[in-house]
């Protein structure tokens, strides 16, 4: 498989390294948002900086090129994507975190969200740690977890960074030097703590689960997410 890589930082990097191993080929990796014909790859992953993976994913999609995106903060665009996806018959897969942990992880904290929902006396909070140098806050996979606490529990109907308001989940951003990536769950009462956590150690689980994506959709047309590529849930 031939495979652009929009973005090539740390998780560029770290693709491009799974993907050889895979058997594939890298043909463009870029920092840019011009300067490469996309046409020349069987399939794109961006994971490049918020204010970048729209217009990348929209070119790829008028381009009829598969497209994988794992780059964060950009969802206030994201329903225009799908209906680019839609209009020009394309394949699209977003998600805030590849990694095959994380997707069981979200599984997780919807069940729990579930039993919880019975029991009003515990007060549910998010925590993510991540490296320095990450450029948003809270993170996309903080923000799945909270969407997912949401759609199974009744106290709750949105979610906030730093503030703590009734119906709301709060959610604690901290940045740490070198951090890959850990989101605690924490259902907290007068009597007890019920904590779950994912640590991601490296990076390579977010990677492989990129390239496992790209691998899964090539042939397919439409918007699809981990679940449908893993298959869980
Ligand atoms: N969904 C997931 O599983 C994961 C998502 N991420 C997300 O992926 C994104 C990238 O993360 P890192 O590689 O750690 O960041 P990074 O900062 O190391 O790399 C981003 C790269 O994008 C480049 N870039 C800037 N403008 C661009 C453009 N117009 N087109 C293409 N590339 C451009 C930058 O020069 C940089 O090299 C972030 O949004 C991060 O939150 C990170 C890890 C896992
Ligand atoms: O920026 C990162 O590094 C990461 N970003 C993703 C997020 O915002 O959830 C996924 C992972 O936690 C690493």
């Amino acid at each position: 498989m031939k495979i652009a890589l929009l973005g090539y930082g740390k998780m560029g990097q770290t693709i491009e390294k799974i993907a050889l191993e895979r058997g594939h080929e890298i043909v463009i990796k870029t920092n840019e948002e011009e300067g490469y014909d996309i046409n020349q790859a069987d399939v794109a992953i961006d994971f490049s900086v918020p204010k970048a993976a729209f217009f990348n994913i929209a070119k790829c999609l008028k381009l009829g090129v598969p497209v994988i995106s794992g780059t964060t903060g950009w969802l206030d665009n994201y329903e225009h994507a799908i209906k680019l996806c839609k209009e020009n018959n394309g394949a699209f897969i977003y998600a805030s975190n590849f990694s095959l942990g994380v997707n069981i992880f979200f599984e997780l904290n919807k069940h729990l969200a579930k039993m919880m929902s019975q029991l009003k006396q515990y007060h549910v909070s998010i925590e993510e740690i991540h490296h320095t140098e990450k450029l948003d806050a809270p993170s996309g996979t903080a923000i799945t977890l909270a969407e997912g606490i949401i759609s199974q529990h009744d106290e709750y109907n949105k979610w906030l960074l730093n503030q703590n308001k009734k119906q709301t989940i709060p959610i604690t951003a901290k940045r740490i030097a070198n951090v890959p990536g850990t989101h605690s769950i924490e259902y907290k009462s007068n009597t007890d703590t019920i904590n779950i956590t994912h640590t991601a150690h490296t990076r390579e689980g977010f990677a492989l689960g990129a390239v496992v994506a790209a691998e899964w959709i090539l042939g397919k047309t439409g918007v699809f997410s981990m679940k449908d590529v893993l298959n869980i849930g």
